[in-house]
């Protein structure tokens, strides 16, 4: 892109792990590496900036408008919702993401999660350190259920990388996969089925579709209303998508059978979040959003982001992100 000396500002090292190797890019550069940037120091940290390095900082337009050197975004992640992409584009400044680095992590999460709940492994767990197991005076107790996944049908929303991998562990486990069509879409093909039909036909429903102006919220009250009451819910993909207040009453009223949660919407949760008061139930699960960070897919992670960097820096920009279309 240039010959001159680059300045590569990255606003959130602290979001790989400290033995995660990040190479130092190819071209003439001064490196200016923060372990985190609060919202009010984004601005001022790349106003000389001629590429940006980050992975869950939120660049909006304003700050975008305060960095008129600004040249390429690279984003350390698959999601961009924290990029305001579209402001990018119209100043011509290049953004990138992370493809394809987390197709066994995030679908064997996926499935972590799937097989505690679907198991009561954390009741169970739970109640034998209780001396559950030694008061029931037998060889095994049914205090809580258990249903296997085989023939079961697993509901898929977002039919990408992450989507297609899970797809593929799901077969191996005997379960009939929907994806689902667009919602309020209809003629996406044979392919995919309508998106009322999978939240009514699934017994695990999961997400794997990008935080977009059209996706967000796209489960709350009405959804989980359509879901069978034996029904799991997983989110591995981003908080946004699922209406938080609304999860936490269905879990307390029964209308969904459990959660798996590995986002929220602001990351980390405060203390007063709703799925906070739902920790002591044995049918949700919160994780830290950790479901990327196996340390094989963090490092193929850090190496395609310093690729990203040094192929938009030659002008040659892959795995290039385009605002959202609105649809
Ligand atoms: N928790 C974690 O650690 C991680 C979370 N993620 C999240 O997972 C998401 C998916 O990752 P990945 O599969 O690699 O991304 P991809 O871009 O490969 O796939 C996303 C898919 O979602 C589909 N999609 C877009 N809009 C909708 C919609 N309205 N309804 C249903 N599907 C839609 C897209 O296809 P089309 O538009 O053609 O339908 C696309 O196929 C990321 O965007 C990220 O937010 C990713 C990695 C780690
Ligand atoms: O890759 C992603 O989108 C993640 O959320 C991991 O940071």
């Amino acid at each position: 892109m240039s010959q001159a000396k680059a300045r590569v500002v990255i606003l959130d090292r602290d979001t790989l792990p400290p033995q995660i190797t990040v190479r130092t890019p190819n071209f003439p550069h001064d490196l200016d590496s923060h372990g985190q940037t609060k919202p009010d120091e984004v601005a001022a940290r790349i106003k000389d900036a001629d590429v940006v390095i980050l992975n869950k900082v939120k660049l909006t337009r304003e700050a975008i408008a305060a960095a008129p050197r600004l040249r390429v975004v690279a984003v350390a992640a698959t999601g961009t919702d924290v990029v305001d992409v579209a402001a990018c584009k119209e100043r011509g400044i290049v953004v990138t993401n992370i493809r394809g680095y987390a197709t066994h992590t995030v679908p064997e999460h996926t499935f972590a999660l799937i097989l505690a709940l679907r198991r009561s492994l954390l009741a169970y767990r739970d109640s034998v350190a209780r001396g559950r197991w030694q008061e029931s005076g037998q060889f095994c107790y049914f205090d809580y259920p258990i249903h296997d996944l085989a023939n079961s049908t697993l509901g898929i929303i977002g039919d990408g990388a992450l989507g297609r991998s899970v797809a593929k562990l799901g077969e191996a486990f005997g379960m009939k996969v929907l994806f689902a069509a667009h919602k309020g879409s209809t003629g996406m093909g044979p392919l995919y089925t309508p998106f009322e039909e999978v939240l009514r036909q699934s017994d695990v429903i999961t997400l794997h579709a990008p935080l977009l102006p059209t996706t967000r919220n796209m489960i709350a009250a009405p959804e989980f209303a359509q879901m069978k009451r034996h029904a799991l819910l997983i989110n591995t993909a981003r908080g946004g998508l699922v209406d938080e207040a609304a999860l936490a009453d269905a879990l307390r009223a029964g209308t969904i059978a459990g959660a798996g949660f590995d986002v929220t919407i602001e990351e980390p949760p405060a203390q007063d979040h709703p799925f906070m008061a739902l920790q002591s139930l044995p049918n949700f699960i919160l994780t830290p959003h950790v479901a990327w960070a196996s340390q094989e897919a963090i490092q193929g992670l850090a190496d395609q982001l310093i690729d990203n960097v040094e192929a938009a820096w030659r002008g040659e920009p892959r795995n290039v992100v385009e605002p959202p279309a609105k649809r």
